[in-house]
């Protein structure tokens, strides 16, 4: 099968066909991103990221049977490993007995109704905290970066993930994961929902300390997009719903409304992403508690002026008070 003939991958869940359409700000359009840690009783606060934690698989349970309750319908899964032996190459990212493939299995038992995307990356398992393999003068190696990130992609989808969501910008990784998904069989299974968009921020400072995820050495300015890079973000888009996503990602989302507003634009026909990053959570957080504005307001002007300029699913780390402030 063609990597262009395949549709089924976008809309195999109730909740991936929900996405289909355009719509007001509602319960379903929130993604949770949640942080999962190799202690399998961890509750940890993250202090950068008020009321969020990193959460061992036994907490699990306790952490999200409210949530589900009150209308969670999705959410994505960050690794934090702190106890396993990482390498050149992020061996533990695919681990059967790491966090995220015994998450996934976790909340597939206890929340049968939660769709589940995991984020793929390689830089919370490699020792030099990069998001792709190297050359020994540290500089991206791509090929083989894309082809262990595919890898990781596929044992996520094999061990029952709805979506996969590569976030490490190498260059031709949406067509090596979608061709991944197809030859084991999950091509019509598995959502792909690509961090098309992912730019080099200064927002991403709380989730690198939650994940532990900082490079060693460097930046990550030779694989994310400069701000300015409007032109660049619009190729970017175009080739990854041409290399078969099935979900387009702008990342962050609320300095990058117009590329929210381009991708919309030149992908029309595919659901569009935005993730309300950590650093931007955190800003609404800082702002209202120095007394700048009521965070609730604050939290719906952010979010539903990213539903304005065209996304229609939002990953937030409000998510849980989203639940509690929408009716439907
Ligand atoms: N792949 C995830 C990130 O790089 C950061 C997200 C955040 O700052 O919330
Ligand atoms: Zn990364
Ligand atoms: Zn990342």
């Amino acid at each position: 099968m063609d990597i262009s003939s395949i549709l089924q991958g976008g809309y195999q869940h109730p909740l991936s066909r929900s996405w289909q359409g355009r719509r007001a700000l509602t319960k379903s359009m929130l993604m949770y991103p949640i942080f999962i840690t190799d202690d399998p009783e961890a509750r940890v606060e993250i202090p950068s990221l008020p009321g969020q934690c990193r959460w061992g698989v036994n907490k699990l349970e306790g952490f999200l049977g409210p949530l589900v309750k009150k209308g969670l319908k999705s959410v994505i899964l960050f690794g934090v490993p702190l106890n396993c032996q990482k390498d050149g190459r992020g061996t533990p990212a695919d681990d059967l007995t790491g966090p995220v493939i015994l998450a996934i299995k976790k909340i597939k038992e206890l929340f049968p109704s939660v769709y589940i995307a995991c984020d793929v990356c390689l830089c919370e398992y490699t020792d030099h905290g990069h998001c792709g393999l190297l050359h020994d003068d540290g500089t991206i190696n791509t090929g083989p970066s894309v082809e262990r990130i595919a890898e990781v992609a596929v044992n996520y989808a094999k061990a029952g993930a709805h979506c996969v969501a590569p976030s490490d910008m190498m260059d031709g990784r949406i067509k090596a994961i979608k061709r991944g998904l197809i030859d084991a069989g999950l091509g019509n299974k598995c959502t792909l929902m690509s961090y098309s968009a992912k730019f080099a921020s200064a927002l991403y400072g709380p989730f690198r300390d939650a994940a532990g995820s900082a490079p060693s050495f460097g930046d990550r300015k030779c694989y994310q997009l400069p701000p300015t890079a409007k032109g660049l973000a619009r190729r970017a888009i175009q080739r990854d719903a041409t290399e078969g996503a099935d979900i387009i990602m702008v990342k962050p989302a609320l300095p990058y409304l117009d590329i929210i507003s381009d991708a919309a634009s030149i992908a029309p026909d595919h659901p569009l992403a935005c993730y309300q990053v950590s650093g931007e959570f955190a800003m609404v957080h800082a702002g209202a508690k120095a007394g700048v504005y009521d965070l609730r307001t604050m939290a719906f002007e952010t979010v539903e002026s990213m539903v304005r300029a065209g996304a229609t699913l939002i990953l937030s780390y409000f998510t849980p008070e989203f639940l509690d402030w929408l009716e439907l």
